[in-house]
């Protein structure tokens, strides 16, 4: 092969090398590599002008030396910052090197062994922009001969132009991510947005903490984790577990409710486990237990503070591996279900006192969800009565129109201890004695007198109440009993209504009346007016 062959050849070949690196930490490599076997070099670095430009820095410097290869472009105590501020190659000699005290350029001529000269190449993309420095150092001063050199000029140019395309590509990729990033995210927040939007038809109310825990509920309901939903008696904690299943992809299955507080000690077990046919006397037949039936849904364990200690164990074994066994079964039984526990009391509390495993309560507790007091949420007031008042107009044909802000007034002065489900009976009521078209006035409000009474005057106030609440005059005052006897009765009927929170089909059930004859006194005795 001719001489000049053989130096094609060696080109061609030092430039496959180059172009065959995927990134920049391996062309840094192979161009050293090939830059001190090629020129017969002692030691050459690459520093890498960082993106932001401020400084350099020597990956191959910083995994042989313990000092911090980082060169501040600003900072003139080593030598590379002047060589950038030319943009011109120079030669530094041991000596002269010596007299500068960066850590960091100590460290390189240290790692350069016995080098006597350096030669700072600054290598530049084509637009003219610096990439980094090439420094080669050797024992004497070999320059001339080799910078000289059409291959070194060749090394030169093919390793910017892959450098700077390394870097192009880079900046693409990292683009990419981010416009992929950011879509997600918006994506993200955009179908939080419109789920949240969907969830507040049934979870209403416009304060910020309502729809803060709208997207909390949103959030919870894409997970497979327990929720544990806390919050005062009558706030939505029931609203929210049905919003976490609706919204799940387990939408589809089913959503089993337990109440651990309505259900006796003796019988949860039963309920929720199920039995053999014949696993005792009494049990002809086989049933199923509420775990089993949730299987592929959401289970619902409602007062979950009310848990008999004994079965809290058995719960958290059920929840660790989601097996179980029925009473009186050989097998154990598998159930693929979703747990959603809610209370209204201080769990922290009850596990101090002994009342709730410590170990069950950080089982339930995977994401734990807070419904605030209606009292702290004032914005959501109006929204709620108008929600209420339309669903009495669904149920009932006809209704108010709205709500007076003089009858809004009154209720944004009422701390509401049973919290929305007593706004829910207030409201009914008030919708009961409203005509049709027209809107709830404050006289209609029936809000219960002892919320409102100071502490230390309960009993007075209690006394006072009755009286106020009632409307029937003490006996020896009586001078009409027919006016008499209906207060009497319409204050019986307020009293036995608010007793059942409203519900009119058991209050008239209790009180041995039909539920539209209730309906009809209601009316009659305008039943807030005998408050
Ligand atoms: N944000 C809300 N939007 C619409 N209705 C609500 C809202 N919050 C509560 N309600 C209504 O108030 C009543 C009580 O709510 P819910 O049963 O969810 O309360 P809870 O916290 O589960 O009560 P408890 O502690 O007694 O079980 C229900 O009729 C419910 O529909």
């Amino acid at each position: 092969m001719g001489q000049m062959q053989k130096e094609l050849h060696t080109g061609i070949e030092l430039a496959v090398a180059l172009i065959r690196q995927g990134d920049l930490p391996s062309l840094f490599r192979e161009a050293t590599t090939q830059v001190e076997r090629l020129f017969a070099v002692d030691h050459c670095w690459l520093l890498e002008l960082e993106h932001s430009g401020r400084a350099l820095r020597c990956e191959a410097l910083a995994a042989v030396s313990a000092v911090e290869a980082t060169f501040d472009c600003r900072d003139f105590s080593h030598p590379f910052a002047h060589v950038l501020q030319q943009g011109q190659p120079r030669e530094l000699s041991r000596a002269a090197g010596y007299r500068l005290d960066h850590p960091g350029f100590q460290a390189l001529l240290e790692a350069s062994g016995n080098a006597d000269s350096l030669w700072l190449q600054p290598v530049c993309a084509e637009t003219g922009k610096v990439l980094g420095i090439l420094v080669m150092c050797h024992r004497t001063t070999v320059w001339p001969g080799i910078v000289s050199q059409p291959l070194f000029q060749g090394v030169l140019t093919l390793l910017a132009f892959q450098w700077a395309a390394e870097l192009q590509r880079n900046d693409q990729v990292w683009q990419r991510r981010l416009l992929k990033r950011s879509l997600d995210q918006l994506h993200s927040s955009e179908s939080i947005r419109s789920r949240s939007e969907q969830l507040a038809t049934t979870l209403v109310g416009g304060s910020v903490a309502m729809a803060d825990l709208r997207a909390q509920v949103i959030r919870a309901a894409g997970s497979q984790l327990s929720v544990l939903i806390q919050g005062e008696t009558g706030c939505g904690k029931d609203l929210v577990a049905r919003g976490l299943h609706q919204f799940s992809n387990r939408a589809d299955g089913p959503f089993v409710v337990v109440n651990c507080a309505a259900i006796p000690d003796s019988l949860l077990e039963n309920e929720l486990f199920g039995h053999t046919k014949g696993a005792f006397s009494g049990a002809d037949r086989a049933k199923q237990g509420l775990l089993a039936q949730a299987d592929g849904g959401t289970l619902f364990l409602d007062e979950i503070g009310d848990m008999p200690m004994s079965l809290q164990s058995k719960l958290l074994r059920v929840l660790e591996t989601r097996q179980f066994r029925p009473l009186g079964a050989q097998q154990e039984q598998h159930s693929d279900f979703r747990l959603v526990a809610a209370t209204h009391q201080p769990l922290q509390a009850c596990i101090r006192d002994g009342g709730f495993r410590r170990d069950l309560f950080y089982r339930l507790n995977q994401v734990p969800l807070t419904v605030t007091p209606l009292r702290e949420r004032s914005d959501d007031l109006e929204p709620l009565c108008r929600h209420f008042i339309r669903q009495y107009q669904q149920r009932e044909g006809q209704g108010p129109m709205g709500i007076s802000s003089q009858a809004l007034q009154v209720l944004a002065g009422h701390p509401f201890p049973g919290n929305v489900r007593e706004l829910r009976n207030v409201v009914e009521f008030a919708c009961l004695q409203t005509p049709a078209g027209d809107d709830i006035q404050p006289e209609t409000l029936w809000l219960d007198p002892l919320a409102v009474v100071e502490p230390e005057h309960e009993e007075a106030g209690q006394a006072a109440a009755v009286a106020v609440a009632s409307g029937v005059p003490p006996t020896r005052d009586i001078d009409n009993l027919r006016e008499a006897s209906q207060a009497f009765e319409a204050a019986v009927i307020a009293e036995r209504l608010r007793h059942y929170n409203g519900n009119r089909a058991q209050a008239a059930e209790s009180l041995g009346l039909p539920k539209r004859t209730l309906a009809h006194k209601c009316q009659k005795y305008n039943v807030s007016e005998a408050g």
